[in-house]
């Protein structure tokens, strides 16, 4: 991507600080003023006081060179902040926005990705972009209007000797141009072996125990050394281009400045200049290059931005599994941040222009929203859902994962009603897992339906469904926090006393007070200071507090010993009494008595190829 769409394209995100970026652009040229202005002050103080001997003269140029600097200081300092604020600012919101996308985007995709090298797009390749479209945009509009200011100062003291000057500055551009078409493909490897090295960590960090249970340190440690590698080399070759420039600009600039010396040396002899005149006007040159060089580097950054653009084009390309109805209704800025704010940010192809989101979005605000949920329900308070009866009914449902390359599930139906225990049973891999994520409309069915009240999931908002069902999950995911928070995390308006209450009917009430800080001890990095069966009940306390009509349990007890799955009954039953709940669960000595048993069955392994034909006759037959 080329430097002007990159701006048109990123620069709607900076609109609001509009202000911000004009007044810091003003500042920094007005700090460039101030050091024309000094630079003719000292072309004064030399001609009138020092050649001509007058000390009386002195006081009045160098009280005004004085007020300048401390002016052009001033201004200077605020330009650096009042860019820096847009800058960051910026970059917040693309933050945000990036991340609100995240979450939306299908599961399987995170899950096939690399941890570490997401996050580097959320640092590294954002920085990038905001280096290039605000701060670099503002340094380099800046360096522009300096590079008219002291031409024009300079043209004003000898045009023929400044002509003489600008002849040259062209070879600036050139060696830019040659410099910055190589830069962008070794940002675009330095980039990708940012990346690779975050993930090495982050994946060997994650995973220290198995790590060091199996020896395999120093396997892990060459891992990162081999991407350390591949990025000090991309790192160097950047630092070779961009530090060539320096040099190169450096020698072009001193060809320059001995040039317009020589020829104005040779005016001073005959007397055509004054020595203050030619001083200042070899002070102007000096202050021109550097904003030509800073010009050049305008290339060099918009080359790694590019880079980093596509990194971060990679995953808003991805589209959400599902539809929202509530994005449909929804006004508010979360349905901006997800629906209009990225086709501000994307333009059409990130919003999907033409596919379904685009035309669902194109229905008049205000619109009934279908079903007895209300589309429109952030607002509601704790417990939203509760209202639910809490009957699910999964109609013939089929369905093969985006990335899957046979069907997950095959025409699977059963319901379960307020007070039912269903029980998904099946061998492993056969899709008990994939019930879940649909249930909870991660993604929608490829054929058949899931009603919850009678209302096909579809229907509802993303919202209002998952505030009524409650997935505990194989693993309790644990957030690093107090106890207190990760039960809050339920339902984060909840009491204190709710919050004790809960964890007293997950039983988990006891083994919290016994931690040394109680409620407020940390859990430690995803709830690790804790054991298996702790987690889980903590797990089953914070489900408790959110307290919706359904409850979906994937593999509940895995992990435990066979003691500790029959004490995580007893919360569980808890937990379970009075509400819809949907059980997977591979444990046979697990103490329920399930309403129904619905059993899944083993996939063939390979799908049987469709019959094909080529005119009337069938090719199998032909190849007998
Ligand atoms: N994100 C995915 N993309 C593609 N295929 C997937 C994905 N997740 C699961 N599958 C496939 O879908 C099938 C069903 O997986 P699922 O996890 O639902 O099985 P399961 O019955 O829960 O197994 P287990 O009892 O071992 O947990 C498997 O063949 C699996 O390989």
């Amino acid at each position: 991507m080329s430097a002007w769409p990159m701006i048109k394209r990123f620069w709607p995100l900076v609109a609001t600080d509009r202000k911000l970026v004009v007044w810091g652009g003003v500042l920094a040229v007005a700090a460039a003023g101030a050091e024309v202005a000094a630079v003719y002050l000292f072309g004064v103080i030399t001609d009138e006081v020092l050649a001509a001997g007058h000390l009386n003269a002195f006081w009045g140029p160098a009280v005004t060179w004085l007020a300048i600097a401390v002016a052009g200081a001033v201004a200077s300092f605020s330009a650096g902040v009042l860019v820096s604020l847009a800058g960051e600012r910026f970059l917040l919101r693309l933050r945000d926005r990036l991340f609100a996308h995240v979450q939306r985007i299908p599961l399987d995709f995170l899950d096939q990705s690399r941890l570490g090298d997401l996050m580097a797009r959320f640092t590294d390749d954002l920085e990038s972009v905001e280096n290039f479209v605000v701060s670099g945009l503002v340094r380099s509009a800046t360096a522009a209007i300096s590079v008219v200011a002291f031409a024009t100062a300079a043209f004003l003291v000898r045009w023929d000797l400044a002509l003489a000057a600008c002849v040259l500055a062209p070879l600036f551009w050139l060696v830019s141009r040659a410099i910055g078409g190589r830069f962008q493909a070794v940002a675009a490897e330095e980039r990708a072996g940012n990346g690779g090295m975050a993930t090495v960590v982050e994946e060997s960090l994650s995973n220290q125990a198995v790590v060091r249970a199996y020896n395999r340190q120093e396997a892990e440690q060459e891992r990162l050394h081999r991407q350390g590698v591949v990025w000090l080399r991309a790192r160097m070759a950047e630092t070779r281009l961009g530090s060539l420039y320096g040099p190169v600009v450096g020698v072009v600039e001193t060809v320059c400045v001995l040039t317009v010396l020589g020829l104005g040396a040779w005016e001073l002899a005959a007397g055509r200049v004054t020595l203050g005149g030619l001083l200042s006007f070899a002070g102007y040159l000096g202050y021109l290059y550097p904003p030509i060089q800073s010009l050049g580097q305008f290339p060099l950054n918009a080359a790694e931005a590019a880079a980093a653009v596509d990194r971060l084009d990679d995953l808003l390309r991805v589209r959400p599994a599902v539809e929202d109805q509530a994005e449909v209704h929804d006004p508010s800025p979360h349905g901006a941040v997800t629906g209009a704010g990225w086709a501000a940010l994307g333009r059409s192809r990130l919003a999907g222009a033409g596919g379904p989101s685009a035309a669902v979005r194109r229905r008049p605000a205000g619109a009934v929203a279908p079903g007895p949920w209300p589309a429109l329900d952030r607002n509601r308070p704790a417990g939203e859902g509760r209202g639910a009866a809490g009957r699910v009914d999964v109609i013939d449902v089929s369905f093969r994962y985006p990335q899957g390359d046979r069907p997950a599930l095959r025409h699977l139906s059963f319901t379960a009603d307020r007070g039912d225990l269903v029980l998904l049973a099946g061998p492993s891999g056969a899709g008990k897992s994939t019930v879940t994520k649909l249930l909870l409309r991660f993604y929608d069915p490829t054929a058949g339906r899931i009603l919850l009240d009678g209302v096909d999931l579809r229907r509802m908002s993303l919202r209002s469904l998952r505030a009524t069902v409650t997935l505990l999950h194989q693993e309790s995911q644990l957030f690093a926090g107090t106890v207190h928070d990760n039960i809050a995390y339920g339902r984060p308006s909840a009491t204190t006393s709710e919050i004790e209450a809960a964890a007293r009917a997950a039983d988990a009430h006891d083994f919290i007070a016994a931690l040394p800080d109680g409620y407020r001890t940390d859990v430690g990095h995803r709830g690790r200071l804790l054991s298996g069966g702790q987690r889980q009940r903590l797990a089953i306390a914070r489900a408790l507090l959110r307290d919706t009509p359904v409850l979906v349990l994937d593999e509940p007890t895995t992990g435990l010993d066979r003691d500790s799955a029959a004490r995580i009954m007893v919360p569980l039953r808890r937990l379970m009494a009075g509400r819809t709940t949907i059980l997977i669960t591979h444990d046979t000595h697990l103490d329920v008595s399930p309403t129904r048993i619905v059993h899944i069955p083993a996939h063939p392994a390979v799908e049987a190829p469709p019959t094909r034909y080529i005119g009337r006759v069938r090719l199998d037959r032909l190849a007998r």
